[in-house]
């Protein structure tokens, strides 16, 4: 049937039918239809939604979402075709049965999602049955293959090609903000590429966001590298990978990051922007994504083997990550605390350690330091202003302002302060609570919203004192994150009451 397109400014891939011509075409709600252009004859899929009333007999709404695929303009002429089912959807059944995805079926189901054939529920699920039944390492390496020819790859002519990544899970985790700008200040490359928050309150592509543009082209990466020896950039901008930014999509509100897609999307990204030489932050312990240190070398061995296959030199680091690192956790919070240490101020010892181990291993990696001297050298970078220099032209190239300081960074005006309820040593951190706190309070879409940690482990407070304190940008997002707070109890301190348990009668 042939219908006049509109198209509704919504991200979700969707096209929006009247109720009568769905009938005629033979579809329910949530069936597919293919949608040709007639001028241009280009043929995409999308899930269908029906209406009575927002679109009228005789039109067809599109989602910006599907119009990206489309590429139609309102008023265009369409044809409408109740669609088979995809194929993919198949091999997604395979796995929830605990089947192996060939290389032709994962190739299937990121063409799929990248061309929004999937509905959000059929990418859920095939995100569910790799988080429950797992990847084994060809699958693996499959899904990593098809990312980065989902989008577009960079190739340098000046090798090496320096990278690092974590795998994140730990809070206030900001240490790419300072490792790249080390990187690149010691002459290397280091196109740095990102994801969003995927399980936390702030990924390094949120906070890169506080300081500058984040979005770019790949050629724009490969420009401002080669001009600024480093970027920190969001992977999921433009063309780099981009069906792992649709699987981080779906991860985010379900706070998990399924381990196959977890390892193809860091590597996918790797390989994609050209580096060859990579170290990767593997924080373990209570709260984060991997419990403890055996678990830890098991992943390692997975990343160094991918590493391998693919053609990248991998090392990587099992850190502690059962506290957050450093005390802010929140946007602008952790930009903040990133940019005093660079700019020579004193910061927290979690902070500094673990970057300046982080950029020494690539500094030796490379041969840039010699063994054992890597972390120090670091440092030096840090001490004599260099790392700051070159983020601040870090910034400039991706066209921010590169006079900024670590002052310039607002917290939310809306403030609770939580105390200890007894004195004694703060014993313990729950990681997850938090997350969750500073999640609900806001971040990461609301930049000055977060939490700053008077107290971490090992460190003694008197009742009364503040434990931490909570920064929000509505009041109704703080009264929540209060409330969050006064329950999940996410600083404990020795001896202190928990709960009260009286019998019901
Ligand atoms: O939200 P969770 O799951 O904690 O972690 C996700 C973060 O971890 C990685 O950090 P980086 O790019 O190595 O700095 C990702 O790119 C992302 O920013
Ligand atoms: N799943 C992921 C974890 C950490 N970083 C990423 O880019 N992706």
């Amino acid at each position: 049937m042939n219908l006049i397109l509109d198209i509704i400014d919504i991200s979700t891939p969707v096209i929006l039918l009247n109720d009568i011509d769905a009938r005629q075409i033979g579809v329910l709600e949530g069936d597919r239809v293919t949608i040709t252009r007639i001028k241009s004859k280009h043929t995409i899929a999308a899930p269908v939604s029906i209406t009575k009333t927002l679109t009228s007999q005789g039109t067809a709404t599109v989602s910006l979402g599907t119009n990206n695929a489309l590429d139609g303009e309102k008023g265009d002429e369409i044809e409408i075709r109740a669609a088979s089912r995809p194929s993919s959807i198949a091999f997604i059944r395979k796995k929830m049965d605990g089947g192996k995805f060939t290389r032709e079926e994962t190739a299937a189901i990121i063409s799929d999602m990248s061309s929004n054939v999937l509905s959000p529920s059929e990418i859920t699920a095939y995100i569910t049955a790799a988080y429950i039944n797992g990847l084994d390492m060809d699958e693996v390496e499959f899904l990593t293959r098809e990312m980065v020819a989902s989008g577009e790859q960079i190739t340098f002519s000046k090798k090496p090609v320096v990278d690092k990544h974590s795998i994140g899970g730990v809070p206030g985790n900001k240490i790419t903000l300072l490792v790249v700008p080390i990187i690149a200040s010691a002459g290397l490359l280091i196109p740095k590429t990102s994801s969003r928050a995927i399980t936390g309150a702030g990924g390094t592509a949120d906070l890169m966001e506080a300081l500058a543009p984040v979005a770019f082209s790949a050629s724009e990466i490969k420009t401002m590298t080669e001009k600024a020896g480093g970027v920190i950039v969001w992977g999921g901008s433009t063309n780099i990978a981009p069906a792992d930014d649709m699987i981080v999509t779906y991860e985010y509100p379900l706070k998990i990051d399924a381990r196959g897609q977890m390892l193809a999307s860091i590597m996918a990204k790797k390989l994609a922007v050209g580096s060859d030489t990579c170290v990767i932050d593997i924080p373990i312990g209570p709260g984060t994504k991997i419990p403890d240190e055996a678990e830890g070398r098991i992943l390692a061995n997975e990343l160094i083997t991918l590493g391998n296959r693919l053609g990248i030199r991998v090392e990587c680091a099992v850190t502690f990550g059962g506290s957050p690192i450093g005390r802010n956790i929140g946007v602008n919070l952790e930009v903040s605390e990133a940019l005093s240490i660079l700019e020579g101020k004193r910061g927290a010892n979690s902070l500094v350690q673990k970057s300046v181990a982080i950029a020494g291993i690539a500094l030796e990696m490379t041969g840039k330091s010699g063994s054992g001297t890597g972390s120090d050298a670091a440092y030096d970078q840090i001490k004599k202003g260099k790392a700051l220099k070159k983020m601040l032209d870090i910034i400039e190239i991706q066209g921010g302002d590169p006079k900024v300081k670590s002052t310039d960074f607002p917290v939310g005006e809306h403030t609770f302060v939580v105390p200890a309820a007894s004195d004694g040593y703060v014993v313990s951190i729950k990681n997850q609570a938090l997350i969750s706190i500073a999640r609900t309070a806001g971040s990461p879409v609301d930049h000055g919203a977060g939490l700053h940690l008077h107290k971490k482990p090992g460190e003694y407070v008197k009742r009364g004192e503040p434990l931490l304190t909570i920064y929000a940008e509505r009041g109704w997002r703080l009264t929540r994150a209060v409330e969050e707070a006064r329950t999940t109890y996410p600083v404990l301190v020795e001896g202190m009451l928990l709960e009260r348990i009286s019998s019901n009668r």
